[in-house]
């Protein structure tokens, strides 16, 4: 058994714990899977590098309704794709040569381990390992649901589906949350033909009803949506194509040349083996962890195990991995001053075409909250073409939604749809964060004219608080 000072189990948002304070101490970094995790090298930024050339692609379609002809003559699948990898295989690949190669203290270890203890681990080649600290940063990872033919090898999940030789002309998305919007998004701008089929009645349906009754309005204009259905099948054609058929309400059947399932990811606790070394875990199998990120067993934190991220989590947020990682590094080497992770305004974007951004309470939520609470609420709900920037874009759609508590004037939830929500909402999240109240937000400092944020600033002004 190898001893070390701190062991790490997983390289996303993992990696980022080995910094200086662990220099000269024996460290043990530890996944099986590709270097850098989820999010540099099948997640947040593939994704958005495929969202941008998208976003250009539906721009030729825009640009007409404002006397801009252009025409989108190709879409070179094979040159954006190698574009993307060849920036993000070089960063996983120099990521690792340097903690494989350049630091003395680091050991990688390129192996699944499990746990054999709370602070011990065996690789699957039977190395064991065993640390004073260990910190569980192992993720997810996508389901896959119990359909026959989920394994054939035109059904992809978002780790394989970027990586695809060709675009597919025709393409099923099996789920309707974040990953099948962002996916249909993708492939629908560069000319695949998308269908979705979603098991519930609305696309984003864990967001405000207001952005997924209005996002559902939009998907259901720009791709081919099947609501309140499941896929039943998957069969390959002769032609190498795939049968789908759906089951639900009315059975439906087609023929695509792709399958994407994106019907969510379950924390990978099984593998890791947690439950048998009887940590505990909710009802999701996420680790469960007190707010200075220390992982419990029956109730109680366990000295020196931490989680962070997807494995510990219900966000799934780069960022909040992230935000978790900054709590759990400090607090390694600070165990008389622990810090506690702030998971009070997290806010998330999907980036679509348009884009959806949100942070706080959903109105049902803030209801629910001032009925147990003895508060009312006050919501305003602001067009983007009712700002002058709106005006200029022709746009229809857009909006932003804020909900505030009557008396207080506090910003209890921010819901946007429509062009660049995700950086609409910043100065929302600024204020929920630091406890700025609506009136002050709005009427405290200049808005800049006639740009986009005006819309943010004209919503506050409608809300009917004191
Ligand atoms: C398609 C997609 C798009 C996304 N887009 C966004 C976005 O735009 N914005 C955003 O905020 N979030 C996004 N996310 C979510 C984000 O990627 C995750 O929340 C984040 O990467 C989680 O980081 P993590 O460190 O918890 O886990 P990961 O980065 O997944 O790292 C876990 C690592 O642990 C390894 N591992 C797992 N089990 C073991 C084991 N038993 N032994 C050894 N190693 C193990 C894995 O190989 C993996 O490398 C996206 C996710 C996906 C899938
Ligand atoms: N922009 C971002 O921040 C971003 C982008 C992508 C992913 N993510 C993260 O990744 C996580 C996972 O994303 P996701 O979209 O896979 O999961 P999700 O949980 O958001 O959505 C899963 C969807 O699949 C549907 N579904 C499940 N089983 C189905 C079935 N058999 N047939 C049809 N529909 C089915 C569900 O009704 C749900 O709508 C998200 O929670 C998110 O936090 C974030």
């Amino acid at each position: 058994m190898t001893h070390y000072d701190l062991a790490i189990v997983g390289s996303g948002s993992g990696n980022s714990l080995i910094n200086a304070d662990w220099d000269g101490r024996k460290v043990a970094l530890i996944d099986g899977g590709v270097f850098g995790g989820t999010c540099l090298n099948v997640g947040c930024i593939p994704t958005k590098m495929f969202v941008f050339p998208a976003e250009l692609a539906t721009g030729a379609q825009e640009a007409q309704s404002l006397g801009v002809d252009l025409e989108l003559r190709d879409v070179r699948w094979r040159a954006i794709r190698d574009r993307i990898f060849s920036r993000i295989d070089a960063i996983s690949r120099d990521g690792r040569r340097y903690r494989a190669d350049e630091l003395d203290n680091v050991t990688l270890y390129e192996e699944y381990v499990r746990f054999t203890g709370e602070k011990t681990l065996v690789t699957a080649s039977g190395e064991e390992i065993h640390a004073d600290q260990v910190v569980i940063a192992a993720g997810s990872r996508a389901v896959l649901p119990d359909i026959p033919g989920i394994t054939l090898p035109q059904v992809h999940t978002s780790d394989t589906i970027m990586r695809l030789e060709e675009l597919p002309a025709r393409i099923l998305i099996i789920g309707g949350g974040y990953i099948a919007a962002e996916f249909a998004h993708i492939f629908g701008a560069f000319g695949s033909a998308v269908t979705v089929v979603n098991r519930s009645g609305s696309l984003l349906r864990t967001l405000d009803e207001t952005v997924s009754e209005a996002f559902t309005a939009e998907a259901v204009r720009q791709w081919d949506v099947v609501l309140n259905h499941t896929v039943a099948s998957l069969t390959a054609n002769d032609d190498g194509s795939v049968h789908a058929v759906l089951d639900g309400t009315e059975g439906q059947e087609l023929d695509v040349d792709v399958v994407l399932v994106a019907a969510g990811r379950v924390p990978n606790t099984d593998r890791l083996g947690a439950a048998d070394v009887g940590l505990d875990l909710d009802p999701e199998g996420r680790l469960v962890v007190d707010g200075h990120q220390r992982v419990l067993r029956d109730g109680s934190p366990i000295d020196g195990l931490w989680a962070l991220g997807d494995v510990s989590n219900r966000f799934q947020l780069k960022h909040v991995a992230n935000h978790e990682a900054r709590i759990v590094a400090h607090n390694l080497t600070h165990p008389d001053s622990l810090r506690t992770s702030d998971h009070r305004f997290v806010p998330a974007a999907v980036f679509t075409h348009p884009q959806v951004a949100v942070v706080g309470l959903t109105e049902a939520e803030a209801l629910a909250k001032a009925e147990a609470e003895g508060f009312e609420i006050t919501v305003a709900v602001q067009q983007y073409g009712s700002t002058a920037f709106g005006w200029a874009m022709e746009d229809t759609t857009g909006f932003v939604k804020l909900i505030a508590h009557q008396r207080t004037g506090m910003i209890l939830g921010a819901h946007i749809m429509g062009h660049e929500a995700s950086m609409i909402i910043q100065p929302v999240i600024q204020a929920m964060s630091f406890g700025l109240d609506a009136q002050t937000m709005a009427s405290g400092q200049y808005w800049i004219h006639p740009a986009l944020t005006e819309v943010v600033e004209n919503a506050l002004l409608s809300l009917k608080t004191g």
